[in-house]
């Protein structure tokens, strides 16, 4: 056989698509209704344009005993000509055309832009619930009514049909195991309620009075009250907002309302979760990825006119326009919160505290929320709460002692030394911050850096420079010399010796980092270390600061002194050993079992000098 080419045409196996519709492109079956209803809100929207003072309305009824149940309009109908077109037609829908979506479209692309539909294939969704779907409709401007009769995969029936006014009648005969479409009223008001309560046309099930779609969702108009929107927000997600985020941006389109939830989430991983519309249609409400990951405090409602839905309408594309809206808004977040940092400080202050680890731990890697949180976000320090603003304002190096810095911020990292720390600075202009809460430190160090290279941040300790001149009023601090050094060298301490208050011997510092590793060294000891938390140890220790708990010996102390000219075997040196394991265990330090053994040794050692070995 020699070569050959053939051009063959693209084939579609209609009741394969069918069958793929109603199986496998929405994921939950009961998206039918919601599609049959946005079929009739397009028609009625369609009207509404055309007839002044006309309404519409939508009305759904269930017949348990036929399992059948229908979704009836009055709104603009079909023609024969539109329901041979557009009804049987997989891929073209009338609205798609009319909005402009379709390549061949003659409308220019924006008109008509209250409709929902667009890719003309939400009508065979009802083939879900459905064996067999009739419609029936007259279209406004003709006399003649259609029927058009439909199985999944097999041939359309259509013919004239009468009918008096005009409208659309859906009916779906459903498929037994579907039946409860039919039968039970909650199986639809709960579809209704989750997709179409914002949409402005009634809808009535089962010819009640009281519309199913009762949300006003003042949150939409376009210069909507703050409090009525507070009181919507509130009822319609049954939490009382902390504060409330009107959305209004113009390009790109987008409307609704934002609050923050006084839920506290359990972390920064977490995401913002948002209820997103289309035409006021639900299309999510879990929305995910739209709002900056810091905001995941955030609920609401967004209307976003520009971004466009999956085929199965159950998602947004994130396409550009899904990528500007998101942009959009994050800017839009950052004006609210700076503007309450301006004129409502203590709101920004409530807000922050509830939740102060999602916005302290987001900080790290946001600058705009992190000079953000310099004006609002309040640190514990020896002065009380200060912003770091403030704790940087009263910072000032002393120009005597510093060359380097122009901003010294001091702080301290162990809630145990909270007191002592606190009377050390008490006679200070310069705070020192309490850094307690995970991400604290972590943020104030990124914050001194972000003030520029002549601040700087110092761990509230003697090994600090400056910490012994400036806090300590001490110009004459030593470290202890070697042979002290070891002589202390079971306490895991750095000793040093300066003159100070002589009736105080010891001061004892604790440092964070080495108390960390203690425990996690005691947990090693226990069995294996999850590796998660091996990293977030191991990372804790990257930032290469001294770990090591420090002792003053003060040589103004008469004991200290006497102690400190004879040498290390004496019995004075093992009471000054004593002391210093006395200080470090009060200020809390967990100290090494040789520390404790020793510390026995120590006494016997005292004893016998006392009063001679025991025989
Ligand atoms: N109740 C109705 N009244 C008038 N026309 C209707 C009605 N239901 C369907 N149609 C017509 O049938 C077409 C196809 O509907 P279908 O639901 O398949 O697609 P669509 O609504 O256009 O788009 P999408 O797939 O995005 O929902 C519509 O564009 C519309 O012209």
């Amino acid at each position: 056989m020699g070569d050959w080419t053939r051009r063959i045409p693209f084939k579609v196996d209609i009741s394969g698509i069918i069958q793929i519709m109603g199986s496998a492109l929405y994921s939950r079956p009961d998206a039918a209704v919601r599609e049959l209803v946005q079929n009739s809100h397009d028609a009625v929207m369609r009207r509404r344009q055309t007839e002044l003072g006309y309404q519409g309305r939508i009305d759904i009824q269930q017949f348990p005993d036929e399992g059948i149940i229908e979704f009836r309009d009055d709104g603009y109908g079909l023609s024969a000509d539109d329901a041979e077109q557009y009804l049987g037609t997989l891929g073209i829908g009338l609205t798609g055309l009319l909005k402009g979506e379709h390549p061949s479209s003659a409308l220019p692309k924006g008109d008509q832009q209250d409709l929902i539909g667009m890719f003309g294939i939400g009508l065979f969704s009802a083939f879900m619930l459905a064996e067999r779907m009739i419609v029936e409709s007259r279209r406004v401007d003709c006399d003649e009514a259609i029927r058009w009769d439909a199985e999944g995969g097999t041939d359309i029936e259509l013919s004239s049909w009468k009918r008096e006014h005009p409208g659309t009648t859906v009916r779906l005969v459903l498929k037994p195991h579907f039946r409860r479409f039919a039968e039970v009223d909650e199986s639809i008001e709960n579809v209704l309620k989750e997709y179409t309560d914002f949409l402005t046309i009634p809808i009535h099930l089962n010819g009640s009075a009281a519309r199913v779609n009762v949300i006003h969702a003042t949150w939409f108009d376009p210069t909507p009250e703050p409090e009525a929107i507070e009181l919507e927000l509130a009822s319609y997600f049954d939490e009382t907002p902390l504060d409330v985020i009107p959305v209004q941006i113009n390009r790109p389109a987008i409307s609704g309302a934002l609050y923050v939830s006084p839920q506290r989430t359990p972390g920064f991983a977490d995401e913002a979760v948002v209820t997103a519309t289309l035409r006021r249609m639900v299309i999510s409400r879990r929305l995910r990825g739209l709002l900056p990951d810091w905001a995941s405090f955030l609920r609401g409602v967004l209307e976003l006119k520009e971004c466009s839905p999956t085929a199965s309408r159950e998602d947004l594309v994130r396409d550009e326009n899904f990528a500007a809206a998101a942009l959009a808004l994050e800017s839009h977040l950052f004006d609210h919160l700076e503007q309450i940092a301006e004129q409502e400080p203590a709101r920004l202050q409530a807000i922050l505290s509830w939740h102060r680890y999602t916005f302290a731990g987001s900080a790290l890697t946001e600058t705009r929320l992190r000079s953000l949180l310099r004006r609002a976000y309040q640190f514990p320090t020896s002065q009380g709460l200060l912003t770091f603003d403030q704790i940087l304002e009263r910072s000032d190096a002393n120009p005597i002692f510093e060359l380097e810095a122009d901003q010294v911020v001091w702080y301290n990292s162990d809630r145990r030394q909270e007191g002592w720390i606190n009377s050390l600075f008490a006679d200070h202009e310069a705070p020192c911050v309490h850094a307690l809460r995970s991400f604290e430190e972590s943020l104030l160090a990124s914050m001194v850096a972000d003030s520029g290279e002549r601040a700087e941040l110092r761990f509230a300790s003697p090994g600090s420079p400056g910490f012994a001149a400036e806090i300590l009023h001490l110009d004459d601090m030593q470290d202890a010399s070697p042979e002290w050094a070891d002589f202390f060298g079971d306490t895991e301490a750095i000793v040093r010796v300066a003159a100070f208050d002589e009736n105080q011997p010891v001061m004892a510092f604790l440092n964070e980092r080495h108390e960390l590793m203690k425990t996690f060294e005691e947990l090693k000891k226990g069995g294996v270390v999850p590796a998660g938390f091996q990293r977030l140890i191991d990372r804790h220790f990257e930032q290469g600061e001294q770990a090591s708990n420090e002792v003053l010996l003060n040589r103004n102390h008469r004991l200290v002194a006497r102690a400190m000219e004879q040498k290390t075997n004496s019995p004075l040196a093992s009471v000054l050993r004593l002391l210093v394991v006395n200080a470090l265990r009060t200020a809390g330090a967990s100290l090494p079992s040789t520390a404790l053994t020793q510390q026995q040794g120590d006494l016997d050692w005292i004893a016998d000098c006392l009063w001679g070995q025991k025989s």
